[in-house]
């Protein structure tokens, strides 16, 4: 799919082809070949026009003007010229101009399908091949937006262009066929075209104007939409709403004035258009009788070709314009695509990862975003198996140190080694697949217990057995089979029907059926309740030793058994040792105790 694009018409063809290759041009070729059918159709009526000037006789009529050519291919291949004759063979070439029109049509049903299909699947692999790092960088209404409106759009856009492109292919064949029979008839659908085409051009360049900004407030809109469904509880309980809405309405309301402002536009296109058509015809008419005393035939004939032809002229218009008001989604689209591409991560031909033996080792290890350094000099060796913890205030770079172990993000200097090897020589794709992340929101799909916890693993014996089990490891057997549903039970998009502790206990239970080697526990910040607490607690607790596991601490309470707990303070480790070590070393770590001991009591 294209990233940069030049707005010309060559531009856009060189976009679609990008995407559609051959099959474009086939497309084209095919409309060619309709054209061709179409004019050697209104061809087969000039017999007919020169049997009302000029009587039922073949001979010659200067009223068809260059057009007299028909009449010698007729006679040429033996075909008596009388009204029969003529007849069939207008009706054989309008049929198979409608079986062209027919294929021609299901090309482009199938060239749709192929197009949309392409266009979302390049947007599904930038997306799973987007680091974390350039996830963050990208807003989620522009996502959203992109990938569901943008591309229906893209859609539309695509298919107006195809269809400017028959027109035109039309339109060539009338001013051809225009020029052979009188070349004055042509310069005039010429200069009628130019200068009606000015007035369009205009109306269209404001079109396409307001069609870019569309795309940009669509993105908005999603955006807000987004963080309404996120923030629905708080915005709720807050009465935030109306607030909120406010916002979300008045981005609408814009949208809404450009949509006005794109169907004026269109309305005034339209309704022009039949006035401007009849002023050329009229014109030409009027010239055709008092300047070059034509017959009543060549006036007919006039007309049959300067009305198919501006008619053509107009359907390029209309559909050039339909074009440009989905115009935008080309830009929003290939903008989108850039950006996820130039944040793209590969791992083509790296080692795959096969598990661990020694450790992890982070050494001298400095993270930035952007200009503002967040973690300094970082030096560690987490152990296979042990469970380490990483506590600190608000900001110190908890979760960011986490989120480099676990290869989300990587260092803008200094190295992380697994085993002997460095990060930067592995498939990290590879490595996390055997990554557990528990997080502080738990992650929950709108789909059943079985399926959440397994990952729409296949429902075979051996994998109802593990999932049991682990049903069992984490407390919710009870829960599970007092539902009717049992483990069909669906869970309510993002876990509505089932409490936080439960969510918490799912999540768990997924990362244990997935069998990782590193478990991550992003501790919730906001207040647990006490039996979640003592859950995550009892959860470190019994899978210690099992499994490499990192807690992004808040509660000093849940790691009393960590191996390891790593002091963190501005981005720099301040001290390591297990609870007691660093409670004698640390005044600060005794501090936080203290603090959280009080702030217990109260
Ligand atoms: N995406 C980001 N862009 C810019 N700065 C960030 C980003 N994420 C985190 N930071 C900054 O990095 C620093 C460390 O953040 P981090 O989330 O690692 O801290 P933390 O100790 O986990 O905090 P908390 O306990 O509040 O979760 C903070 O100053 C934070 O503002």
């Amino acid at each position: 799919m294209a990233d940069k694009i030049s707005h010309t018409p060559f531009g856009y063809f060189k976009y679609f082809y990008r995407a559609m290759g051959f099959k474009l041009i086939f497309n084209i070729l095919l409309s060619t070949l309709l054209g061709l059918f179409d004019g050697i159709g209104l061809a087969l009526f000039i017999p007919l026009l020169q049997m009302v000037s000029g009587g039922q006789s073949a001979d010659k009529n200067e009223s068809l003007g260059g057009m007299t050519f028909v009449l010698d291919g007729y006679k040429a291949m033996g075909i008596p010229v009388n009204l029969l004759t003529i007849l069939l063979l207008i009706v054989i070439i309008f049929t198979l101009k409608g079986l062209l029109n027919y294929i021609l049509t299901m090309e482009q049903v199938d060239l749709r399908q192929k197009y949309m299909v392409s266009l979302r699947l390049n947007q599904i692999n930038l997306l799973k091949n987007l680091s974390y790092k350039g996830f963050l960088k990208v807003d989620s209404g522009i996502i959203q937006n992109t990938v569901t409106a943008e591309v229906g759009k893209n859609l539309n856009a695509m298919i107006q262009f195809l269809n400017t492109s028959k027109a035109i292919i039309l339109l060539s064949t009338y001013v051809v066929l225009a020029f052979i029979a009188n070349w004055q008839f042509a310069m005039f659908i010429i200069v009628g075209g130019f200068l009606s085409n000015m007035i369009f051009k205009k109306l269209n360049k404001l079109i396409k104007e307001t069609s870019i900004l569309m795309s940009k407030r669509g993105n908005l809109f999603s955006g807000y939409i987004i963080q309404a469904i996120q923030s629905f509880k708080y915005l709720k309980s807050t009465a935030g709403f109306s607030l909120y809405t406010n916002k979300i309405v008045d981005v609408m309301k814009d949208i809404e004035m450009m949509n006005r402002r794109i169907g004026k536009n269109q309305a005034i296109t339209a309704s022009v258009r039949e006035p401007i058509l009849m002023v050329i015809i009229s014109g030409a008419i009027l010239i055709q009788v008092y300047w070059m005393d034509a017959t009543l035939g060549s006036i007919i004939l006039a007309l049959l070709l300067f009305y198919r032809a501006l008619n053509g002229l107009m359907g390029v218009q209309s559909s050039w314009q339909s074009f440009m008001q989905n115009v935008g989604s080309i830009e929003s689209i290939s903008q989108f695509n850039s950006q996820l591409k130039e944040n793209e991560e590969s791992f083509n031909n790296k080692e795959k990862y096969n598990g661990f033996h020694a450790g992890i080792n982070l050494n001298n290890v400095i993270f930035s975003y952007g200009e503002r350094k967040v973690l300094s000099d970082i030096n560690l060796h987490i152990k296979k198996n042990e469970t380490i913890a990483f506590v600190g205030e608000s900001g110190s770079g908890k979760s960011t140190i986490a989120n480099l172990i676990v290869s989300l993000i990587s260092p803008v200097s200094g190295e992380i080694k697994i085993d002997d090897k460095s990060y930067n020589d592995f498939d990290l794709d590879s490595f996390r697949k055997k990554i557990g992340y528990i997080t502080q929101e738990p992650v929950i799909y709108n789909d059943n217990i079985y399926n959440n916890v397994t990952f729409w693993a296949p429902k075979t014996q051996e994998n109802l057995t593990k999932f049991h089990n682990i049903m069992e490891k984490v407390s919710l057997t009870d829960f599970m089979e007092d539902l009717s549903e049992k483990e069909d039970t669906q869970l309510g998009d993002n876990g509505l029907l089932i409490s936080g502790g439960q969510k918490q206990r799912i999540t768990i239970a997924r990362e244990l059926f997935k069998e990782v080697d590193i478990l991550v526990m992003d501790e919730a910040t906001s207040a647990l309740d006490s039996e979640t607490e003592n859950f995550i607690q009892d959860s470190i607790n019994e899978l210690h030793g099992q499994y490499t596991i990192i807690v992004i601490a808040h509660r000093l309470s849940t790691i009393k058994t960590a191996d390891k707990i790593c002091l963190l303070e501005k981005g720099r480790i301040e001290a390591v040792g297990d609870f007691e070590e660093l409670k004698s070393i640390s005044p600060k770590f005794s501090r936080m105790i203290q603090y959280q001991n009080i702030a217990l009591e109260n």
